[in-house]
C-alpha cells in the first residue's frame, strides 16, 4: 500500500480528472486521487468521505448516483439509506440492481478499516424483501475474515421496522495502486 494513502478524515478526494496535475504535469491523475484520498483511523468511528465526488455509489457530483454517506461503526460500517424514482424497477419497488449497487458501495467503504486497496470480484445479494422506493433502510456491512488478499464481507439491511430486507456477502481482492491505472485509458 503506498505511503500516499494517507490524507485528512475531513477532507473530500478529488474527482478523478485526466487533466489533473500535483507538480507541473509529472504526477498522474491517479497519483492525484490517491494522494488525496482520506484514510481515515482503522478504529475511527463516524462520517466517512466519499470514494470521489463523483462515485456512482456515494459521490456528491453524480446526479446518477446514490449519493450514500456512510459511517464507520466500532466494528464496520453502516448508512440509513432512501432510493427515490431514479432507483425504480418495478412500481413503487427499488431495482435489485440498485440494491446491489448499494451493497458493493457499502463494501467498498470497509476498505478504509481495512487500509488497503481491494476491488469487488463477486457479490451475492439475497433479496428477502421488497425495498421500497421513499422509505429508510438501515444498511450495515462488516469484514467476516481474510484469507490471503480475499476479504469476505457480509451486509444487511433492514426497514423501518427492524425487518431484514436483503443480505449480501462478497469476496474482495486486494489489489495494488497500479490496478486503478487501468482507468487512466478509459474513453469518456
Ligand atoms: C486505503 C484505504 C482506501 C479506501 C478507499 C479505497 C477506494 C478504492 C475504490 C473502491 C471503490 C469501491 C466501489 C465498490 C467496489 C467496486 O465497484 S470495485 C469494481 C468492480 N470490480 C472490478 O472491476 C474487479 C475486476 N477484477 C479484477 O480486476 C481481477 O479479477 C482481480 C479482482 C484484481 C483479481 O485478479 P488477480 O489480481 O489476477 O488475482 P487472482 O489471482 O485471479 O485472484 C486473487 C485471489 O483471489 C482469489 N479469488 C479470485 N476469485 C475469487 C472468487 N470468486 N471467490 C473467492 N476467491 C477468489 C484467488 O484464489 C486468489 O487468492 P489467493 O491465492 O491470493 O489467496
Amino acid at each position: 500500500m503506498s505511503d500516499a494513502l494517507v490524507g485528512d478524515y475531513d477532507t473530500e478526494p478529488p474527482t478523478p480528472d485526466r487533466e489533473m496535475r500535483l507538480d507541473g504535469g509529472t504526477a498522474s491523475t491517479l497519483d492525484a486521487w490517491i494522494r488525496s484520498m482520506s484514510r481515515p483511523a482503522p478504529t475511527a468511528v463516524g462520517r466517512l468521505p466519499s470514494h470521489s465526488p463523483t462515485c456512482a455509489g456515494c459521490g456528491k457530483d453524480n446526479p446518477a448516483g446514490l449519493a450514500l454517506e456512510v459511517d464507520a461503526t466500532e466494528h464496520g460500517v453502516s448508512a440509513v439509506h432512501r432510493f427515490d424514482d431514479r432507483q425504480e424497477g418495478a412500481p413503487g419497488i427499488t431495482h435489485g440492481g440498485l440494491v446491489a449497487a448499494a451493497f458493493d458501495d457499502l463494501f467498498g467503504f470497509l476498505l478504509y478499516r481495512v487500509g488497503e486497496l481491494a476491488v469487488t470480484r463477486s457479490l451475492t445479494v439475497e433479496y428477502l424483501r421488497p425495498v421500497l422506493l421513499g422509505l429508510d433502510y438501515g444498511f450495515t456491512a462488516y469484514v467476516r475474515d481474510r484469507t490471503g488478499r480475499r476479504l469476505h464481507v457480509d451486509a444487511a439491511a433492514t426497514d423501518e421496522d427492524g425487518r431484514q430486507v436483503a443480505t449480501a456477502h462478497a469476496t474482495f481482492v486486494t489489489v495494488d495502486v497500479e490496478h486503478f491505472e487501468q482507468g487512466s485509458s478509459a474513453k469518456r
